[in-house]
């Protein structure tokens, strides 16, 4: 869903709409799927209770908080883990299609392996919002198998807001994917939406 683009001291004194912020956390790894296919990086987004994808993180309110304590704050309930977030991590603000009056806060973190292995622990043992408003953690899959799987199946999930165009341009500002292998992906991911409907069975 297209959202639209604007500076964060715009979107900060809209005061009258609402405010949600969202964050990818990511880390390298040396891990391989199947012992030869390089994860690469492992990039967090989660299950949500309606059963769309999207980023932890969630509403906020900037005449009582700043964005960044109260995304910290967010974090705890749906990670059960303190994730200290700073303006250095801040990467854009949109005006979302809908609801209307809603801004979009969107920032990215690099985290250590272990860290992150840490807080896939925590958001089932001690974040309260487990279960509930979050179904589950999940890893973003960055590689494209044979098949078609990976990437390209993961993108042809339904995905909360603009989250899947935040994730397509972290992936590709970060550098967590080659351009190339990023538009095959999503190139792929079209046409498997296509096939899905277009088969009967
Ligand atoms: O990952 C996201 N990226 C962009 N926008 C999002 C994302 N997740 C939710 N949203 C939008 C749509 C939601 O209604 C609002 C509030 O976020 P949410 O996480 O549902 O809020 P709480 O955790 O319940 O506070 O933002
Ligand atoms: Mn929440
Ligand atoms: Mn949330
Ligand atoms: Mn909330």
């Amino acid at each position: 869903m297209a959202a639209r683009d604007m500076t964060r001291e715009a979107a900060l004194s809209r005061l009258d709409h609402k405010h949600a912020c969202h964050i990818l956390l990511y880390a390298d790894s040396q891990a391989k799927l199947f012992g030869k296919i390089p994860v690469k990086h492992i990039v967090l987004m989660q299950m949500r209770f309606d059963g769309l994808l999207g980023f932890p993180g969630g509403l906020v309110k900037p005449s009582e908080e700043s964005l960044e304590a109260g995304l910290s704050r967010e974090l705890q309930e749906e990670l059960g883990a303190s994730v200290p977030v700073t303006m250095d991590d801040y990467v854009s603000s949109h005006l979302a299609q809908s609801p209307p009056r809603l801004i979009l806060h969107f920032y990215s973190k690099k985290i250590k392996e272990a860290e992150l292995l840490e807080i896939e622990r925590a958001a089932v043992l001690n974040a309260v919002d487990h279960g509930l408003e979050v179904l589950g953690l999940t890893r973003v899959p960055l590689y494209t198998l044979r098949n078609g799987g990976g990437l390209p199946w993961f993108l042809s999930h339904s995905f909360i807001s603009n989250s899947r165009a935040q994730l397509l341009e972290a992936l590709r500002r970060l550098d967590l994917m080659s351009p190339q292998a990023l538009e095959e992906a999503v190139k792929k991911a079209e046409e498997m939406r296509h096939t899905v409907k277009s088969d009967p069975h």
